[in-house]
This record gives C-alpha cells, structure tokens and sequence, in this order.
C-alpha cells in the first residue's frame, strides 16, 4: 500500500529538486484520471480534497475511493491531503478518514472569508500542528491572502476566499513574517500569497512581475532554504482549454493563469507543492460540452465522461512532467504514519531554522 505523508514527498522532491502538482478530487472519475496519469508517468501524486469536495462526495465515499486507488496502482506513491482545512475539526476528521496530510489555512477565519490575524493564524496552525504530528500526519500552513494584484480584490470563490479588497500587505506574504510563521508554527510546507487566485479569472493579461510577484518566493526560499513552498491558484488556464469550452456553447471570458514556466521557476526557488483544480475542471467540461453538442441525442452518462477523464489524465501527465514528478515514484519507498511520528517526536523534523 503505497500512501505517503506530504512531508516525505516534498522531502525527496526537494532532495531531487522538482515539484508536486496537486490535483483536486470529486469524484470516482478525477481519482482515476489522477491516477492513470501517475501510472503512465511513473509519478507520485497529491491528490487533495476541500471541504466542499467532501460535502459533495462524502467522506466515506472519498475514503474507500482512494483505498481503492491505492489498492488498484501499489507501486504509486499517494499523498490523500486535505485542501483549505478551516478549523481543527476539519483537519481531524480528515485525518480519521485517512489523509495523510492536512492544509490549515489559518489565514482566513472559520467562515473561510475573512481574512485573519497573525496571532489567530499562529495558534490555530499550532494546534493543528501539534495533533497532526502525533499521528505522522502533515501539516501546510498559510500565511498572505489570496487574491489579486491588479485589483487588489480577495479570492472569493463558491467554497472560500478572502471578501472585498485587501492591502498590498496582505496580498503578499512577508518573508521576515514566514520566517517566524514557521518557526512558531513548526509546519511541514507553507502556503505563500503572491497574486495568485484560485479559480479562472486570475489575471487579465499575461502576467509579469507586476501582478505575479514570483520574486517574493526568491525571497522566501532565501531566508527558508528548507522549507517546503506551496503555489495555490496555479491552474495555468490554458487557451486551448478556453477556447474548446467556447467552441462548444460555452461562455468564458478571455482570462490568463500562471504560465508553466513561472511555476518551473519557483520549482528552482523551493517551490514543491502547486495546487491544479481549474484546468481539470476545464479540461473535463471541455470535453462534455463538444461531446453533448456533437451528438444531442447522447444520455449516456459513460459516453461523455470517458473522454473528459482521458483530457483529464492528459493534462495532469503534462503537468507531472513539466514539474519533473515523471520517474520518481519508483525512486520512493513510504514510510508509515507511526514512524513518522516517532520522527517528529525525536525532533528530527523540527523546521531547520538558521
Ligand atoms: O489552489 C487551488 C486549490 O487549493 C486550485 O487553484 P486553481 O483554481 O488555480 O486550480
Ligand atoms: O480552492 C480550492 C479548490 O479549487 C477547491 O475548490 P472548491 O472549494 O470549490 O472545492
Ligand atoms: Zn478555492
Ligand atoms: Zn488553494
């Protein structure tokens, strides 16, 4: 059974010097994209779930899908994370349905819209911390809000997200502030803000440096050379995606994401882990749109499905590769959760700190 915890992945990904991407899960279809992916490319993966996804899916349904994934591909090394965990009970009871790691994202308040303190965010983050390690379990953290630098606004989505405008302060994480973050919080990777948002709509033109501050995690992995860096909002939007969905009745503004080799340069600068939902969002409806409008007559469930996981798995092994995932997984051998706590209580994983 090949389930890994998030800090011994990014551990050999930092070792190795490549990133992981994240794919968000929903569904029995996501999983085994996900994972046909992993296979094709000998890669291990981050399959993460947020809250919503376990209110859609249910957790016991999650739970026995991933057993299943892991039971179906041994060889593939598994990291079941918990995305935008909001309180403790959502990272324990994450941590009972089997995750392995869970994101405390102690930047926004319970409601999952407004945006934090720094004392709220230490202690809640801490405490997560703290129960998470007993049980071998990962912890992400986050310190700056999502949410945009061309119009200063939060990163309201269905689910989450910071409401109304915010200041450049907040926007961009500070790194004499990630510096304490971490130390006081003892997280195993962390979440950073610097223009990324989650969803479609993150930039209006093709960034630069202006609105996408990639210098700020130069900055931060400067200063925290050994701490693993998170990328969230990092769907990179593709125009050929955007322009299936509109080929086929949809009716997408023009939009821009991060650009693959913006994340391939913060890969060079400690990032390890870069959150992907949209672009497998776009991916799948791309391909059930083209199929329901070529064929109207279609009600087979199968019939459209089929194809949105194969665009699915395509972008997801494109991804694996581009971050340099591709190859690794045979290189990996997991560790349990027990004796990932007993690392953690030895002090063995304490963030190395200068
Ligand atoms: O950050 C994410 C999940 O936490 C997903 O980001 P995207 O919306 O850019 O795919
Ligand atoms: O924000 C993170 C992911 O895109 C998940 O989104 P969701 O909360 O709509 O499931
Ligand atoms: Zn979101
Ligand atoms: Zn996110």
């Amino acid at each position: 059974m090949a389930r890994i915890t998030l800090r011994q992945l990014l551990d050999h990904a930092a070792e190795y010097g490549y990133g992981v991407p994240a794919f968000n899960i929903n569904n029995m279809e996501q999983g085994l994209a996900i994972m046909a992916a992993a296979d094709a490319v000998d890669a291990p993966v981050i399959i993460q779930a947020s809250r919503g996804a376990r209110q859609y899916a249910n957790d016991v349904v999650l739970a026995r899908l991933i057993d299943a994934l892991v039971e179906l591909y041994p060889h593939i090394p598994v990291c079941m994370h918990l995305d935008h965990g909001n309180n403790e009970a959502t990272c324990v009871t994450a941590m009972q349905h089997g995750f392995t790691s869970v994101m405390m994202d102690g930047s926004l308040k319970e409601d999952g819209k407004t945006p934090a303190d720094w004392d709220y965010n230490v202690g809640i983050t801490r405490r997560v911390t703290e129960m998470a390690h007993y049980g071998g379990v990962s912890v992400e953290g986050e310190l700056g809000v999502l949410g945009s630098l061309e119009t200063g606004m939060g990163d309201k989505e269905d689910g989450h997200g910071a409401e109304g405008k915010l200041s450049h302060d907040q926007l961009l994480t500070n790194p004499d502030e990630a510096v304490k973050f971490v130390k006081e919080t003892q997280v195993d990777a962390l979440a950073i803000a610097m223009g990324t948002s989650h969803g479609a709509y993150k930039f209006t033109r093709k960034p630069d440096g202006a609105i996408l501050a990639m210098h700020v995690i130069e900055e931060i992995h400067r200063r925290l050379p050994e701490t693993h860096l998170v990328m969230h909002g990092s769907s990179s939007v593709p125009q050929d995606l955007q322009d299936i969905i509109n080929q086929y009745g949809g009716k997408m503004p023009q939009t821009w994401g991060v650009p693959v080799e913006e994340i391939q340069r913060g890969i060079k600068h400690g990032v390890r882990k870069i959150n992907i939902d949209t672009d497998n969002r776009m991916a799948m409806t791309g391909q059930i749109r083209r199929i329901l409008t070529e064929n109207p007559g279609e009600f087979d469930p199968r019939k459209y499905l089929k194809p949105a996981m194969e665009a699915m798995t395509k972008l997801c092994k494109e991804r694996l590769e581009q971050f340099g995932t591709a190859g690794q997984a045979g290189k990996i051998k997991p560790v349990s959760l027990s004796e990932m706590a007993k690392r953690y209580r030895s002090g063995e994983l304490a963030p190395k700190i200068a």
